[in-house]
């Protein structure tokens, strides 16, 4: 049962300029142990926890265009609100971490949506970008993994492309450790792996309409 007393602890990465630096000059960043194993366990056992109707099968694009395409991605989703206390403190969390971010880095971070993510064994994510210049109000992606010693004989590898096609990092999803990366500029997919993989993936926004929708397709 979830009490009142579950508080996500402040994050390393507003405190800790190294990272900040990296996130500005290489445009994107690892962050491991982000959020400690306790509070991964509480987050992967809610995600367990939750029934079949409360997931739903992720699509690409959004509003008209949007579409599931199970040749380009396979995982279940679930968007977080602040009505479930535990998905509330996530967002709080990330709400300080948009504060943080705005005040070292002036990005002028508006706001943030994120979701819960389950990859059975064999699902994977095909190479993309979270957003394109222009056409999308994404800026700064961020994902956290919840899975207890993830081993690299299981997979599920998030693998960030150079722009030359080079394979800059692979990360294995392993609890606690958060990725950053500006939407835009970092192809990149998710490998296939051997276990249930599960994350929350999100987005910092802009606040800037275009073409006069608030929040327009990708
Ligand atoms: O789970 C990951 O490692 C990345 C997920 C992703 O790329 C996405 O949801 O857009
Ligand atoms: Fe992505």
């Amino acid at each position: 049962m979830l009490t009142e007393s579950i508080e996500f602890s402040t994050t390393a990465l507003a405190a800790d300029a190294r990272v900040l630096e990296q996130l500005a000059t290489d445009g994107y960043v690892i962050v491991p142990n982000f959020m400690s194993s306790e509070h991964c366990q509480r987050l992967y056992s809610y995600s367990l926890g939750l029934g079949p109707h409360q997931w739903q099968q992720a699509g690409i694009g959004r509003a008209d265009s949007y579409t599931t395409n199970s040749a380009v991605r396979q995982d279940k989703i679930r968007w977080l609100s602040s009505e479930y206390l535990l998905e509330q403190r996530y967002l709080q969390l990330m709400e300080r971490l948009r504060l943080a971010l705005n005040g070292a880095l002036f990005m002028g971070l508006f706001d943030y949506e994120c979701h819960l993510a389950h990859y059975p064994p064999g699902a994977f994510y095909r190479k993309h970008l979270d957003a394109f210049k222009g056409r999308s109000n994404r800026l700064l992606s961020t994902v956290l993994y919840l899975n207890d010693d993830w081993q690299p004989q299981d997979g599920g590898e998030l693998v960030i492309y150079g722009e030359h096609g080079q394979v800059l990092e692979t990360i294995l999803p392993q609890a606690g450790t958060l990725v950053v990366f500006l939407s835009d500029e970092f192809i990149h997919e998710v490998k296939a792996g051997r276990r249930d993989r599960y994350s929350i993936t999100g987005w910092y926004r802009l606040n800037t309409s275009i073409g006069g929708v608030v929040d327009p397709t990708l």
